[in-house]
């Protein structure tokens, strides 16, 4: 990952915003293993008072390092389906076996505090967020007053660099790798569909990928 002096390099140039004018949550997705964390990391680096990270609930088991509350909220299937079963998650999905959701709660506490959300979440996840916006549109509801976002996926040149990233990263099993594979396989040509996502940043290059997310994040104006 580069380092926080060349970040700042990048952009005492730019003489980039703040914060964008855009307020709306941003909601990235895109295969495991494609960057998305690496990316947000410094983005939350950066721009430490700006942004808030919705915390995603998960039945998987945290990594070395990861930290109860922070990455994620690790819980059983027994507390996740109990909190599905009382409407308490505005997204849900099964991927790799485990269940993620991402809370109400979450989002709303991020939305409070002043701060513009960010939500890390799987294909089936976005599908189920843009029908809640499309909902709230039309019935002026949908549980979360107002909710609108905009959405961009975060993949790797190819899947041949996704799985050699992953291998890297040992973080997964080699079960856990082909599962991850096997869903990029299947969701590669979602990123095309116009209809499931604004904006499409190639992770190859790190500081190109992270100059391209900046620019979504902070050029966009344009309200659907
Ligand atoms: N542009 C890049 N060049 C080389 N390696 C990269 C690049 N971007 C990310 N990586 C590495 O690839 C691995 C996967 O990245 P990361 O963990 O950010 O993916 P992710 O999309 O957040 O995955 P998950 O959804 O499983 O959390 C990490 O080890 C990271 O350091």
């Amino acid at each position: 990952m580069a380092s926080l002096a060349t970040t700042t390099r990048l952009f005492t140039t730019n003489a980039a915003p703040a914060a964008p004018t855009d307020r709306r949550t941003i909601v990235v997705s895109g295969p495991s293993g494609g960057g998305k964390s690496t990316l947000l990391e410094r983005l939350f680096r950066e721009y430490p008072n700006t942004f808030g990270f919705s915390v995603s609930h998960t039945t998987r088991k945290p990594r070395p390092g990861e930290v109860d509350g922070v990455a994620y909220h690790f819980v059983t299937h027994a507390t996740i389906n109990d909190m599905i079963a009382k409407d308490q998650f505005l997204e849900h999905a099964v991927y790799a076996s485990n269940t993620y959701g991402t809370s109400r709660k979450a989002v709303q506490d991020i939305k409070d505090s002043g701060k513009i959300c960010i939500m890390d979440i799987e294909l089936q996840g976005v599908k189920q967020i843009r029908e809640l916006a499309k909902k709230s549109r039309e019935e002026g509801g949908g549980g979360v007053e107002g909710f609108e976002a905009r959405y961009l996926l975060v993949r790797p040149p190819s899947l041949e660099v996704l799985e050699a990233r992953l291998r890297a990263r040992k973080t997964e099993s080699e079960d856990a790798i082909q599962k991850r594979l096997e869903a990029a396989r299947r969701e590669w040509d979602a990123g095309s569909d116009p209809g499931n996502f604004e904006c499409i940043v190639v992770n190859d290059d790190l500081d190109t990928a992270y100059r391209d997310l900046h620019r979504f994040i902070f050029g966009a104006t344009k309200v659907e």
